[in-house]
């Protein structure tokens, strides 16, 4: 049986690393694709240029398919766009955003454009506006978050929409792949398992503080500036609690604190005043393990649960 999410990105395994801002590089996305899944570059922290680099860097790693993930808040989205399109990218996933603005131009390039989206309407949205997917992620996971859970999101979209579904939050194992699938996924996409592959380039003090955390770690602050983001609970996280909690906070304080802290977590190694995002699976994340193990134990794991053949991965 042919997987739909497969045979659009001419990727063999249905899993998609997530493009998690500051964390996802070329060498990442090249890990991940080299083992058979979809990686993708975070053009969040990039300007034009250096998002270039990273491509053209990805290019020299691996001859699969990869893709870049454009966060629509970012500063530099409108540079993002247009080297994504001189660069031949063949597919985008966008987040933290409505991505109408983009959408001609990234098809008219020829680019797939794959949606994060948060709610049924916004997934019915991009499906009219011409995405070749979507991908149907619940509150579980990390960094900026809507507010209903993977479990309730991915059967109200698969109802929704005739394009695939591609579940993302809280899933880290076969388990999770397999009830992906029951509720309608035809595909996975994991931020949390992938940050702390051993190819992820993320500062070690935030992959041990992923790797030590249980499943009640995580928090989500912002809620009160329109982008709720969950990380891992911190100093950082406390301070900004009590910021937020406090009436008197102006919300360009609380903006001043948020910016620049995923940077600190991921580059700086700054876990205590650094904003170390993170998903509510990281319990069940508790070692440091190759892109190919990661696909080959997830895939294997869900084969043995639901049968599917396309499933079934040689081990590594
Ligand atoms: O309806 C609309 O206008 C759009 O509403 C939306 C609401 C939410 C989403 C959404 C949820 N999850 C995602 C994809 N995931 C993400 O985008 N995760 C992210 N993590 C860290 C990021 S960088 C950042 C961002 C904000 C503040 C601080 N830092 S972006 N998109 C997409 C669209």
């Amino acid at each position: 049986e042919k997987n739909p999410v497969c045979e659009l990105l001419g990727i063999k395994y249905p899993v998609i690393q997530g493009g998690m801002a500051w964390i996802a590089d070329a060498r990442l996305a090249a890990a991940v694709s080299n083992a058979g899944g979809l990686g993708l570059i975070a053009a969040m922290n990039s300007n034009g240029e250096q998002l270039r680099e990273q491509i053209i860097a990805a290019r020299k790693l691996t001859d699969k398919p990869f893709g870049v993930n454009l966060m629509l808040m970012s500063p530099y989205i409108d540079q993002a766009v247009d080297v994504v399109c001189q660069e031949g990218v063949k597919v985008v996933t966008t987040g933290a955003g409505n991505p109408a603005k983009y959408m001609d131009k990234l098809l008219s390039s020829g680019v797939k454009v794959i949606c994060v989206v948060a709610s049924v309407a916004l997934a019915v949205m991009v499906e009219r506006m011409g995405a070749s997917a979507v991908v149907a992620e619940g509150c579980e996971s990390g960094g900026h978050v809507g507010e209903t859970t993977t479990m309730a999101l991915v059967p109200q979209v698969a109802d929704a929409v005739n394009i695939p579904v591609i579940a993302a939050g809280g899933i880290a194992d076969g388990r999770g792949m397999a009830a992906a699938f029951m509720l309608g996924a035809s595909a996975v996409q994991m931020g949390t398992r992938f940050l702390t592959a051993k190819e992820c380039s993320v500062h070690q003090n935030y992959k041990d503080k992923v790797l030590k955390a249980k499943d009640r770690d995580t928090i989500v602050t912002g809620k009160s500036l329109g982008h709720p983001v969950r990380a891992l609970k911190n100093h950082m996280t406390r301070e900004f609690m009590e910021k937020e909690n406090d009436s008197s906070t102006a919300p360009s304080e609380l903006e001043k604190m948020g910016s620049g802290a995923l940077r600190r977590a991921a580059i700086e190694g700054d876990v205590r005043n650094g904003s170390c995002m993170c998903g509510q699976i990281a319990g069940l994340v508790n070692s440091e393990d190759t892109c190919q193990e990661i696909i080959t134990g997830i895939c294997n794991d869900a084969y043995e649960l639901m049968g599917i053949n396309s499933l079934k991965v040689k081990p590594a």
